[in-house]
């Protein structure tokens, strides 16, 4: 089934960002959002969240679905080692065994082995996202809301960690919404991309990418020609607009 939000409404003063805004999110298919700076992206984000309340519009789909959040910043816990980390959101969900398996496998799976006892001042920025990274996939969520998690991250670590969440998601195919600036990040990872519009929110046009992600070439000529594409229509045509 699909997630559904029909006649999104929500302004800040007199800024309003959404306005008879309605959009589709499938389901265990990872949706990306690209648009300019201030668009409303993050907002979207809180409305699903709760962290910001609409003042009207529909979520249908959303009602009883656990949403994880993972932001741009690591977040991570300074006085908690990497294991300690995730271990500190599973606390309530599952039993002491369990969690040693699944925090085993989860740091296995983002090449974090032989770290787990390290603190975050005494990793890298891209092993302390890997960590956040693996804390939100570990955590039983049905939603994963991702807010540029790979922001400011050089190249090089950008591709390890992108590689990662690939591996990551494949394992329960959950169901996120990524926000990103990036055009080869959204092509590498989204089924779905949605390029929004200034405030008020339009969305200007969505693409599906149905090649599986982890057989993604970003030199396959069908994506250049997406990414072309979504390139003018984010850099040339917001000039008049
Ligand atoms: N709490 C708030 N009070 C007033 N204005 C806000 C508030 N939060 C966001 N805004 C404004 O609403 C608009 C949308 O903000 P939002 O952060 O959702 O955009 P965004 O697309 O995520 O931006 P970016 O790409 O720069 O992260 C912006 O103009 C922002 O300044």
């Amino acid at each position: 089934m699909t997630l559904k939000i029909q006649q999104l409404y929500k302004s800040y003063q007199r800024l309003v960002v959404f306005e008879n805004f309605n959009i589709n999110i499938p389901q265990e298919h990872i949706t990306c959002i690209l648009g300019p700076s201030g668009c409303g992206k993050t907002t979207l984000l809180n409305t699903i969240s709760g962290i910001v309340k609409a003042e009207a519009g529909e979520f249908l789909g959303f009602g009883d679905k656990v949403i994880g959040y993972l932001f741009q910043e690591p977040r991570l816990l300074p006085w908690k080692s990497v294991w300690g980390n995730i271990e500190f959101v599973l606390k309530d969900v599952y039993s002491k065994e369990e969690r040693e398996k699944i925090i085993s496998q989860y740091i296995k799976m983002v090449n974090l082995e032989g770290f787990e006892d390290y603190y975050p001042k005494d990793i890298s920025g891209g092993m302390l996202q890997r960590v956040a990274i693996a804390r939100a996939f570990a955590y039983p969520s049905d939603i994963l809301l991702m807010d540029e998690p790979f922001k400011g991250l050089d190249l090089k670590i950008k591709r390890e960690l992108i590689d990662a969440f690939i591996k990551l998601w494949m394992k329960d195919l959950r169901t996120v919404i990524f926000v990103t600036h990036d055009i080869e990040e959204a092509i590498s990872l989204g089924d779905r991309i949605y390029i929004f519009s200034k405030a008020p929110v339009k969305i200007k046009k969505s693409f599906e990418i149905a090649t599986a992600k982890e057989k993604r070439s970003l030199e396959d000529e069908s994506l250049i020609k997406i990414k072309k594409e979504i390139h003018d229509i984010l850099f040339i045509d917001d000039l008049d607009t």
